[in-house]
């Protein structure tokens, strides 16, 4: 058994674990950096990077079948799915061997292959070969898939996506349970590549989406792809020789058992936090196993013991991942010098086609924060001048201001490049913007940010700070 002395071990060298490792790196030398699987992230292995990668090839085949709207007829479109997971796998890779080859470049004494878990709140075992005293420690063990148990019968035909990724072809046929973030975006890239897909979803959720309108027309306009029920009832789950076959009550057809090649797994992620004797740790734990933190500090209660990235359970999204990485490993770094940073205005984005973006304040929290209402503006981009030229003239914009102080807050969105609104709005948010101050920012013609303009125009009215829109604006140009 090797014992190892340090000031700050790190539980993770995923995004977070890096973050907080550079950064803790800047205040002390003595440091361990402990991972259980391989290096490459989450992010580049199996989450962000390939999933984005499959609905690159899915949206280039889409296009070419839609680009008839245009006069221009490609020939008959066809995917080899070899071909497209060579690609995702090829790019993936590339992508990993980035992280790694960062990796490397971390000392040898500063880093452990193994799984850690507590034995006392400053020493962690690392697999059955080492133990690591610390004086500070970083929990940054990211998250996993949750597997309901209903699905566990499909056995070998249950993907995750540690596994889809992995196929050597394109399956025929997937059922996908979880109309989430994943859900949608995997399964809306499978049904464009030519798979038979049908996404089961639960309570009516659609990609976390708030707004019921937004939630509705998102449900409606998927369904035009792709058969989604957000609130499915499925009775049975059962494998199948080479496949399985799923019971549910079909919206129009009643109940039916359905054969598919594949189940995909897409019902959320729990931390890793249960696995790692959290309880030897000292650390007040809640119901969930759980230990109170915050958001701001990334520490745990008042202790030595900070908490970064999924395993939070916070805001399970990259960016955040490593912003917490980084706060927890300046304060691990400077302990018992622990300083509040500063967290980024929300923002969320979903790529499926059209896109969500989710920015500032979500709906509880605004309904919370003003409970005399809050103003709401919305514009559609179905006659949206440049959404039209594009032929991408789907979706909606809503955006949330606050009666008095004419603040804006937030908004949800379906629509064409809400990767690119989404940030403009969350820029808005963390600059603390009045509605009436983002309409003096210039517009461009004819752009999709028009209709973001349009639906300020709407909110700034409705916040009783501007003028009603009668007709479209015909100064700013047609159909912006
Ligand atoms: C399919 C998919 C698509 C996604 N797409 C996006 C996206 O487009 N945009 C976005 O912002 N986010 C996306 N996410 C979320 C994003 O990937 C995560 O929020 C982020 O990767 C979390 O980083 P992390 O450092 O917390 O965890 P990880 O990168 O998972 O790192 C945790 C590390 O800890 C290790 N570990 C676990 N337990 C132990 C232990 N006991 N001892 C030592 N090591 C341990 C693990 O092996 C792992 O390497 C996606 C996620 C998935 C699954
Ligand atoms: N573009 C992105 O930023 C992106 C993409 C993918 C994943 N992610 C991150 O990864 C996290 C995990 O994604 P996710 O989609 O797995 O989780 P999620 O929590 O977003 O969605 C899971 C969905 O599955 C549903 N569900 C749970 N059990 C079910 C069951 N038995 N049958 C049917 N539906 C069921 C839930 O109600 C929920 O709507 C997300 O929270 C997100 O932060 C982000």
């Amino acid at each position: 058994m090797q014992e190892f002395n340090v000031d700050v071990a790190i539980l993770g060298a995923g995004t977070a674990g890096l973050g907080a490792y550079h950064q803790a790196s800047k205040t002390t030398d003595s440091l361990m950096l402990i991972e259980s699987g391989p290096y490459g992230t989450t992010c580049a292995r199996v989450g962000c990077m390939p999933s984005k990668l499959l609905i690159a090839a899915a949206d280039a085949a889409h296009e070419a079948r839609h680009a008839k709207m245009f006069g221009v007829h490609a020939a008959d479109v066809t995917v080899d799915g070899r071909e497209v997971l060579d690609r995702v796998r090829r790019e993936r890779d590339r992508f990993v061997s980035f992280v790694v080859n960062s990796v490397k470049h971390i000392p040898d004494n500063q880093r452990l292959k193994g799984q850690a878990r507590f034995l006392g709140p400053n020493s962690l075992r690392v697999d059955g070969h080492s133990v690591v005293h610390a004086q500070r420690i970083v929990i940054a063990t990211g998250s996993r898939s949750y597997i309901p148990e209903m699905l566990l019968p499909a056995a070998d035909r249950l993907l995750v996506n540690e596994t889809l990724f992995e196929l050597p072809q394109l399956p025929r046929s997937v059922a996908v349970f979880g109309a989430g973030a994943i859900g949608l975006e995997l399964g809306q890239a499978l049904s464009r590549l030519g798979v038979d897909v049908k996404v089961f979803g639960r309570s009516g959720a659609v990609a976390g989406i708030a707004d019921d309108e937004i939630r509705v027309l998102a449900g409606q306009l998927f369904n035009e792809e792709f058969y989604l029920d957000p609130d499915a009832a499925v009775s049975a789950v059962v494998h199948a020789g080479t496949g399985v076959e799923v019971t549910y009550v079909h919206r129009s057809r009643g109940e039916l058992t359905e054969r598919f090649d594949y189940i995909l797994a897409a019902t959320g992620r729990r931390p890793n936090i249960d696995d790692i004797d959290l309880e030897k740790s000292g650390l007040t734990l809640d119901k969930r196993g759980m230990p109170d933190h915050d958001s701001q500090t990334m520490q745990c209660g008042n202790s030595h013991i900070f908490l970064a990235g999924d395993a939070s359970a916070e805001i399970p999204l990259l960016h955040e991942a490593s912003d917490e990485g980084h706060i927890a490993g300046i304060n691990a770094g400077r302990y018992p010098d622990v300083q509040p940073e500063r967290r980024r205005a929300p923002l969320a984005i979903v790529f499926t086609s059209p896109q969500i973006a989710t920015v500032g304040l979500g709906l509880d929290q605004i309904k919370a924060r003003c409970p005399q209402g809050y103003g709401v503006g919305s514009v559609s981009f179905e006659n949206q001048g440049r959404s039209r030229v594009l032929g991408k003239n789907k979706g909606e914009l809503r955006v949330y201001g606050e009666y008095g102080t004419d603040l804006f807050l937030g908004a949800e969105m379906f629509g064409p490049a809400a990767e690119h609104v989404g940030h403009l709005l969350a820029w808005a948010v963390q600059s603390r913007m009045t509605v009436t101050r983002m309409l003096e920012m210039p517009f461009y013609h004819p752009v999709i940010e028009e209709g973001v303009r349009t639906a300020l125009r709407d909110l700034n009215h409705n916040l009783d700070e501007g003028p009603e829109i009668t007709d479209s604006c015909m100064e700013c140009g047609p159909g912006a």
